[in-house]
């Protein structure tokens, strides 16, 4: 009888629907050494749409000189136009690149500041304030626009730089892009190097400035903590993950990060919990098969591993 309790009590805090923010194409893909053909780019996003993600942000209107695996964006997001049961949201550093977004027919973008100085300069060649600055013309010409932006911070938990980063330093910048407009606050552990006693004292400090239902968690997976992370996230109620298919990515501009959680493995997670996410987890697994192929390299998610010796044998995973 106590089993069965402490099980219904670890439920009962986690929320019933999660929202998978899928962000292989654009996170995964900009750090990988080689760049990838637009038409295997646009493939793999179409897979990942056919398995029922509602969000996969496609790519990054930042600067080609700094980022050149994503010069294509205009490209990509006009060979993704036509699909209309997905969202498709963009990376956006300042007003020039919001411009050649809207210009491309993005209809959603995000703008990604920092809580760590350091992190700021090398990611984005400018200080906090002057991002948030920035920003703050990006979110002003979405709204004139109608579009929905959401900001990321990165380098929540720890920096490669500066080591650990306080947690008010973190609910100062996510209270910044709530002010400006933004929609949604995605959280990144750039780095990976989050546990779950780490990621819940900085929870708590933004939590006491965002609600809930605004924030998103964004784990990289470079300790092996990214599942655990997630599980704490959504036990404090967070009902939006970012995730990356076979666990692609990492950052140009963080040395040592590592690919994302796979969403693989976080939907393999969710549908142990009872958490409806209407993915299917089949055709994801082989979406990161094809991308994986691609890249000459095995899938980086454990369950798309396991998962695929059953293949064979049932149609149901
Ligand atoms: C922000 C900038 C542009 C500043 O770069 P800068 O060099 O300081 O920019 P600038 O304003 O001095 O302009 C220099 C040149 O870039 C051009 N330029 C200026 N802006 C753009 C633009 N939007 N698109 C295309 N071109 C642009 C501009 O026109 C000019 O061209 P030139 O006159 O030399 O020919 C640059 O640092 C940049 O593009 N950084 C992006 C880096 C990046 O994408 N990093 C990875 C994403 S963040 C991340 O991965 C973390 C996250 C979100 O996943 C969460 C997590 O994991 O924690």
């Amino acid at each position: 009888m106590p089993c069965v309790l402490n099980y219904l009590k670890l439920l009962s805090s986690i929320p019933k629907f999660v929202k998978i923010v899928e962000v292989g194409p654009r996170d995964g893909l900009q750090n990988e050494k080689g760049v990838v053909p637009t038409a295997v780019k646009v493939e793999l996003i179409k897979m990942l749409v056919s398995s029922g993600l509602p969000v996969v942000e496609a790519t990054s209107f930042v600067s080609p000189k700094w980022v050149p695996q994503l010069a294509d964006a205009k490209d990509v997001l006009s060979a993704i136009r036509g699909i209309s049961h997905c969202r498709f949201p963009v990376l956006t550093p300042n007003l020039k690149g919001f411009e050649a977004a809207i210009g491309a027919g993005a209809k959603e973008v995000a703008v990604f500041a920092s809580a760590s100085e350091s992190f700021s300069k090398s990611n984005i060649n400018c200080s906090i304030e002057d991002s948030l600055a920035r920003y703050r013309d990006v979110t002003l010409a979405a709204r004139n626009h109608s579009l929905p932006v959401r900001g990321y911070i990165s380098c929540v938990v720890g920096c490669p730089v500066e080591g650990a980063v306080p947690p008010a330093k973190v609910a100062y910048v996510a209270q910044e892009l709530v002010n400006m407009g933004c929609a949604e606050i995605s959280l990144g552990d750039t780095i990976g190097v989050g546990t779950p006693g780490t990621v819940m004292s900085m929870l708590e400090a933004v939590l006491e400035v965002v609600p809930v239902e605004k924030l998103a968690v964004h784990f990289h997976d470079t300790y092996g903590q990214a599942l655990s992370n997630i599980l704490l996230s959504l036990q404090l109620g967070i009902s939006t993950v970012d995730s990356s298919v076979s666990g692609l990515g990492g950052c140009p501009y963080a040395k040592g990060a590592t690919g994302n959680v796979a969403t693989e493995d976080v939907v393999y997670m969710l549908n142990g919990l009872g958490v409806t996410t209407n993915i299917d987890l089949r055709n994801v697994i082989l979406a990161g098969d094809f991308i994986s192929k691609h890249l000459g390299r095995c899938p980086g998610s454990k369950a798309a591993v396991a998962l695929s010796r059953t293949f064979a044998n049932t149609s149901k995973l």
